[in-house]
């Protein structure tokens, strides 16, 4: 028994390109029929079901009768286009059978990391979820560069199950599950049936690349389960192929892989805060602010920071490292990049001295502050 999808009320469906469109091949057409079917019974047992779909680019490639995926970034995003089209044609018509209205919801990285983007997305998609809308989740990948993408789709999931406060992540890949090593290449792995999100082990199993349609491979399913914990989510990996898959995690079947949240869930903003992807900068703080931060929480004052790397604003997000480099958290800054040059290894009363005006004593306040 496994009771996390059936006691969940908010859940984030995704599926992968290489079930969507049938390794390659174009828009499985029976495939989402079903998806759809059993969403729609999610939906009449009280659930909530956001659906991220993957599949755009593959599906361009399959209307443009293109042999494999382009190299070329501008290609993907012409094919992105194209195959889009056939995803929301496909999901319209397969829920309107069961009487449910879609929506095409397309985000970027931005969308997440700019605070007002973010909380607008949170809205819409609470509103269409309230009023029994399915929506269909992709990346804008029309517009987005290569730097500044999500990537996979996994990655997504994950910010939307941690945006809408959903209690599942529910990804339907092409295996059964989350094996201890990739099944295509080792036929002893066996199939992990419930683990720890986050745990390290996990990663090193998830090693390889995965299908030539897919993008991330189990690897980033599993940072994915890592992400969504932080909400207190937790995921479920399993095969998009076995009949019924939803619904009979709904009725509480062991399907696949659960990984479970066992972190105290972040407070909302501290979440969207350790969600960002890219961050514009760092800073790096000496010893003494390292273990304040750590081991007791403080905010991170301009006397501990010995270097500011990157061009920041007032309210962006940034790293800050330890001095031997590695990342011990990520806050908000109350200092641009070039007020916080000037003030670094300052005490707090001679902030203004230096700048002429004072906006907080903290560079980052701990209310601002995720370990990580
Ligand atoms: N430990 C593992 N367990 C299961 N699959 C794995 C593992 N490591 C790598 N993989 C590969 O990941 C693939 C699924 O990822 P991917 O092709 O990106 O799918 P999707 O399009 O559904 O996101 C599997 O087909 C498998 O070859
Ligand atoms: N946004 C892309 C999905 C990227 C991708 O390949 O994701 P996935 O198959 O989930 O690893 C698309 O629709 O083609």
């Amino acid at each position: 028994m496994n009771s996390i999808v059936q006691s969940a009320q908010r859940i984030v469906v995704k599926v992968g390109s290489s079930l969507v469109t049938n390794e390659g091949r174009g828009l499985d057409h029976t495939a989402l029929t079903r998806w759809a079917a059993e969403i729609a019974e999610l939906t009449r047992l009280g659930k909530a079901v956001a659906l991220v779909s993957s599949g755009a680019v593959a599906e361009g490639v399959a209307r443009l009768g293109w042999k494999e995926k382009p190299k070329a970034v501008h290609e993907k995003q012409a094919a992105a286009a194209v195959g889009q089209m056939g995803l929301c044609q496909a999901y319209e018509t397969a829920f309107r059978q069961h009487g449910l209205k879609t929506a095409q919801v397309l985000l970027t990285h931005e969308d997440m990391s700019d605070r007002t983007r973010y909380l607008n997305a949170r809205s819409t998609l609470l509103t269409l979820l309230s009023l029994g809308v399915i929506p269909i989740i992709n990346e804008n990948d029309t517009v987005v560069t290569a730097e500044i993408r999500f990537g996979d789709n996994d990655t997504l999931g994950a910010l939307v199950t941690n945006l809408i406060e959903g209690d599942v992540l529910v990804i339907l890949t092409d295996q059964q599950g989350l094996y201890t090593a990739d099944p295509r290449r080792d036929p002893a792995a066996t199939l992990i049936q419930q683990a720890v999100a986050g745990t390290p082990e996990l990663e090193a199993m998830a090693g390889g690349a995965g299908s030539s349609v897919g993008t991330g491979g189990m690897y980033t399913k599993v940072i994915a389960a890592k992400r969504a914990a932080r909400s207190g989510a937790a995921t479920v990996i399993a095969c998009g192929r076995e009949p019924q898959v939803l619904t009979r995690l709904a009725a509480g079947e062991a399907i696949g892989t659960e990984l479970v949240a066992q972190t105290t869930p972040l407070a909302a903003k501290k979440q969207w805060i350790a969600d960002h992807l890219q961050l514009r900068g760092r800073v790096t703080v000496d010893d003494g602010a390292r273990r304040a931060m750590v081991e007791r929480g403080s905010s991170l004052l301009p006397i501990g920071v010995v270097a500011v790397e990157g061009e920041f604003h007032r309210g962006e997000v940034v790293s800050c490292m330890d001095v031997e480099g590695r990342e011990i958290a990520r806050g908000l800054v109350n200092y641009g990049a070039i007020e916080a040059r000037r003030i670094v290894r300052l005490p707090t009363g001679q902030i203004e001295a230096v700048l002429g005006y004072v906006d907080e004593a903290e560079l980052i306040h701990r209310d601002n502050l995720v370990l990580v």
